[in-house]
């Protein structure tokens, strides 16, 4: 009922624990918090709140023109729905080092588990566009040592996400994941990695762990879980997925309307209410006060 009963810090010391057990953890990407509780019902090992998802649902593109107060908000909001870690997407930190600071004792307060700072420059661009570009090494350090400074909490997952495959190739790639967990971070995101060899590469080059991103219509091919179990992979996100799915089911349902004038054709394609009102957890409501479930599944 309402929030989650486990603490953020309590969620990011059993999101460490899993990390060390060396299990691969899937993280799709919760669109809202309903979708996070759907993301826990089924029994994955986490969330993902994807800055493309962010900025999509305001009708905006991913190019850095979301706020951390709009970040922070709605990631409070996603990450308080459920009992699992929740893992938010910082882009670039929001601006100089110690915006990047500021960004992660904004992000611990919202009670997510991790983050990751990426090292594009600014306006930053979705990792799998072309035309992107990224800062020189100094910067990509100094981004990650302030967001390691600022944390309190030493369980919040700091990833540094590196964008410096797609521009420069793998080599460098795998010189600039060494040196950011040199300057603290705890794992390694490399955007846009091209095939499992490249991911074996990396596994190879980082004792720390390694998050792939399985985007789709991206530069990655998608691989499955059990491929990327094979090539030592820690976390798997599925960023856009699940939009991409509800808004996919949206507009046809809206072409049905148009041409039918009815959904009855779709019904059985929707989420009952039945579904809604279980998973929601509306019986706890009526428990915690009488009058307010009226709903009979008969009906
Ligand atoms: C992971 C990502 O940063 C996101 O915002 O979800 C995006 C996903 C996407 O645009 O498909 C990315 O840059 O890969
Ligand atoms: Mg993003």
């Amino acid at each position: 009922m309402l929030y989650a009963r486990t603490s953020p810090a309590e969620k990011r010391l059993l999101f460490r624990e899993q990390l060390r057990s060396g299990e691969l953890l899937r993280f799709p990407g919760a669109f809202n918090p309903l979708s996070a509780k759907l993301i826990e019902r089924k029994g994955f090992d986490g969330v993902y709140i994807s800055g493309a998802v962010l900025s999509a649902d305001l009708g905006l593109p991913d190019i850095g023109l979301t706020t951390l107060t709009e970040v922070a908000g709605r990631g409070q909001q996603i990450a308080r729905a459920t009992e699992l870690p929740a893992i938010i997407d910082a882009d670039t930190g929001f601006g100089e080092p110690m915006n990047v600071a500021r960004t992660i004792q904004t992000l611990e307060d919202a009670g997510l588990g991790g983050t990751h700072i990426e090292d594009q420059i600014n306006p930053k661009r979705c990792g799998h566009l072309d035309g992107k570009a990224v800062v020189d090494t100094d910067t990509a350090i100094k981004r990650i040592r302030a967001a390691v400074d600022a944390r309190r909490d030493p369980n919040f997952l700091i990833m540094a996400r590196t964008d410096i495959r797609a521009v420069d190739g793998l080599p460098s790639a795998i010189d600039r994941a060494k040196v950011l967990v040199d300057a603290g971070a705890d794992a390694i995101f490399p955007e846009a990695m091209a095939s499992l060899e490249e991911f074996a590469a990396m596994r190879a080059a980082v004792d720390v762990p390694i998050l792939a991103n399985m985007t789709e219509f991206g530069k990655s091919e998608l691989f499955s879980v059990d491929q990327l179990r094979d090539v030592g992979i820690n976390i798997v996100i599925w960023p856009v997925s699940l939009l991409r799915m509800a808004m996919g089911a949206a507009d046809r349902a809206l072409d049905t309307l148009l041409v039918e004038g009815h959904l009855t054709s779709r019904l059985g394609e929707m989420q009952h209410r039945a579904e809604l009102y279980d998973l929601i957890d509306y019986a706890s409501y009526n428990h915690f006060d009488a009058s307010v479930f009226n709903f009979h599944l008969e009906h």
